[in-house]
């Protein structure tokens, strides 16, 4: 099993990598002082495959867990489906330091993640990734969030878990659909810091897609590391934390334009990408080849380019309620290089117009 630390002074954890390991759930909870009523959240899919293990191990430890499944899908990350978790903990009688586990992708570990940020002001949060997108990026770094239908992850929280325990093993069962979706926050931790990682997932781009244990153990454990590299500097994005927003500008104003049902979250991602890149080129930072790159890569992975059945109009009205709006001034993070961003708040509206008309 790998271990990916996280330093964050007090609220430090570890990711814990490795086939199989889901079984060592409970064990891996016994370090810590919780009681042993437990929630377990997570979504009809999951739930009915990996559920009963991990009731199972949590019972061996001496935790009593009650498993709670909600809608899978993005439309669960909403203010309802919190009330209806609130229910379920004070019901089964949580304590300040009962845990709340997120066995799930990203949307059970935002939703359940909120829940526990504002559950009694605060309950322990295991974060327990079943998708490859929230293996490599959603439980990593503490943001938690639902919904708000004018915008993405309006309504949240930094909260860190206690404990990430990542099987791969689960990734069998994951459709390729998601498989892709993960890829696309891979492909940017490349873009925004690892020139020779974009090399990487590009030539073992066949064994990726062939789901190599190997490939994908070492690309999980790449981008946790970067993800954590940047979360230890700065934990609440005042700055450095923004290139993980890279493609994101776009792609949040794509989910919650199309209602956040026709794309998932990476698919957003990746035609968010191709969005930034091509605002890099036209401001003059990116050179062609640069968008070349991002494109070809996403392609590769079976992503897609462009937006069908939104306009470039109204996507543009849902931009300015990006969190790193300050100002009236949209924060974009752009590329220059394969590896290397920036922060522009200067981007004129002629190039964001021609941009969105250009991916729509
Ligand atoms: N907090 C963060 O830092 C952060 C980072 C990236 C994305 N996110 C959020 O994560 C969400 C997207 O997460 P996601 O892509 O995991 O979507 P998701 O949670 O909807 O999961 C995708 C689908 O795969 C299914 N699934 C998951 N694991 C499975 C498995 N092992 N076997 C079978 N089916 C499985 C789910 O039931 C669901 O239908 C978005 O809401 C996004 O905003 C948050
Ligand atoms: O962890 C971060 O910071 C990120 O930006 C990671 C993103 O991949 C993720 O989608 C995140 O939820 C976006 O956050 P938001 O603050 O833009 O809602
Ligand atoms: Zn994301």
């Amino acid at each position: 099993m790998a271990v990916v630390e996280v330093n964050l002074g007090k609220d430090s954890y570890n990711i814990h990598i490795g086939a199989g390991i889901l079984s060592e759930l409970g064990q891996l909870m016994r370090q810590f002082a919780f009681t042993a009523k437990a929630l377990v959240v997570s979504d009809e899919n999951v739930g009915a495959i990996y559920g009963a293990v991990v009731v199972e191990t949590l019972r061996q430890a001496g935790f009593s867990p009650r498993l709670v499944c909600v809608k899978p899908g993005e439309t669960a990350k909403a203010y309802e489906t919190a009330m209806t978790l609130y229910t379920a903990a004070i019901e089964e009688g949580l304590d300040r330091r009962s845990p709340i586990v997120a066995l799930g992708g990203g949307v059970v570990g935002d939703l359940a993640g909120f829940v526990a940020a504002t559950y009694l002001r605060g309950v322990p949060f295991i974060q327990v990734p079943t998708s490859l997108l929230a293996q490599v990026d959603s439980s990593v770094g503490g943001k938690v969030a639902i919904n708000h239908p004018l915008g993405k992850n309006l309504i949240g929280a930094f909260y860190q878990p206690q404990l990430v325990v990542i099987d791969t093993a689960v990734l069998a069962t994951l459709p390729r659909r998601e498989l892709y979706a993960g890829l696309a926050e891979v492909i940017k931790y490349g873009l925004i810091a690892d020139r020779d990682f974009f090399h990487y997932i590009n030539e073992k781009s066949n064994a990726i897609l062939a789901m190599d244990n190997n490939v994908l153990t070492a690309i999980i454990s790449r981008s946790c590391r970067i993800k954590a590299d940047i979360v230890e500097q700065d934990a609440r994005e005042s700055a450095l934390r923004m290139v993980l927003n890279f493609g994101h500008t776009i792609a949040h104003a794509i989910e919650a334009g199309t209602g956040f049902a026709q794309f998932n979250h990476g698919e957003a991602v990746a035609i968010g990408m191709r969005g930034a890149a091509l605002v890099s080129h036209y401001m003059g930072i990116a050179e062609p080849e640069v968008v070349e790159n991002v494109c070809g890569t996403i392609r590769r992975f079976h992503l897609p380019l462009s937006v069908a059945g939104c306009s470039a109009a109204k996507l543009h009205s849902y931009l300015l309620h990006d969190k790193k709006v300050i100002g009236g001034k949209i924060n974009w993070i752009l590329l220059r290089s394969v590896g290397e961003v920036q922060v522009h708040s200067d981007v004129p509206e002629q190039i964001v117009s021609r941009v969105l008309a250009e991916i729509t």
